[in-house]
């Protein structure tokens, strides 16, 4: 592809897009969010796929029509527990709560990423998650109130940070690490290459 624009406003997805030796300008997704499903591997790829589309729109009108040889995409991650789908926290309480139930226990993290690819003057959509179990071990309420002080759980899905201060507590992971900072790069640059779009050229 001639220019690869990544939909996102994540300081971590950068570093992990780069990482993998992409070339990319940043376009954060302007819009809101919708979900219709309570599954967490849907909801992920439905928040992808919105995210990238937001910034294909507006790529499009830009150009006035949609920019040949470009590709955009758009990355979402949730924590999954129980039955219940944890995005990130709405305070400093909500965090506390959100690592009280975590700690000492195995959850899920999902991420979700949309590809949208010109081709023939259309958009082409390649959509996918990826899950990775993380394994926490138990931890006090006054390690958890610090933490959720340093302000590092706030940006964040489920709270916690496994490349930061948090890391303390994770026993392990079962799948990729790079899914649980945001963006799953191995399989992104699996995915397109066998469906054809060339991220690096
Ligand atoms: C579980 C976990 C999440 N996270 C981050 C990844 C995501 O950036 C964030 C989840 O929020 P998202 O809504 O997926 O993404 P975002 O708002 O940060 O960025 P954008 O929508 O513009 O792409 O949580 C970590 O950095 N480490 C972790 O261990």
């Amino acid at each position: 592809m001639k220019k690869i624009v990544l939909a996102s406003a994540s300081p971590r997805r950068r570093e992990l897009l780069s990482q993998v030796g992409v070339t990319f300008e940043v376009m954060p997704a302007d819009g809101e969010e919708r979900i219709t499903s309570t599954e967490p591997s849907k909801v992920v790829e439905e928040l992808s796929y919105q995210k990238a589309m937001f910034t294909a729109k507006a790529l499009e009108k830009q150009n006035g029509h949609v920019p040949e040889g470009f590709a955009v995409i758009g990355a979402d991650t949730i924590v999954s527990y129980e039955g219940r789908i944890l995005g990130k926290p709405s305070g400093k309480e909500d965090a506390v709560q959100m690592l009280r139930m975590l700690q000492g226990n195995t959850h899920q993290v999902y991420t979700g990423v949309t590809i949208l690819a010109e081709e023939n003057g259309s958009w082409k959509s390649l959509t996918f998650f990826e899950c990775t179990d993380v394994i926490f071990y138990p931890a006090t309420d006054e390690e958890i109130t610090a933490y959720v002080e340093s302000g590092d759980p706030m940006d964040k899905a489920g709270s916690y940070g496994i490349q930061g201060a948090w890391g303390a507590y994770v026993k392990g992971i079962r799948g990729d690490y790079n899914n649980v900072v945001g963006l799953p790069v191995a399989r992104l640059i699996y995915e397109t290459k066998k469906n054809g779009i060339n991220l690096k050229g």
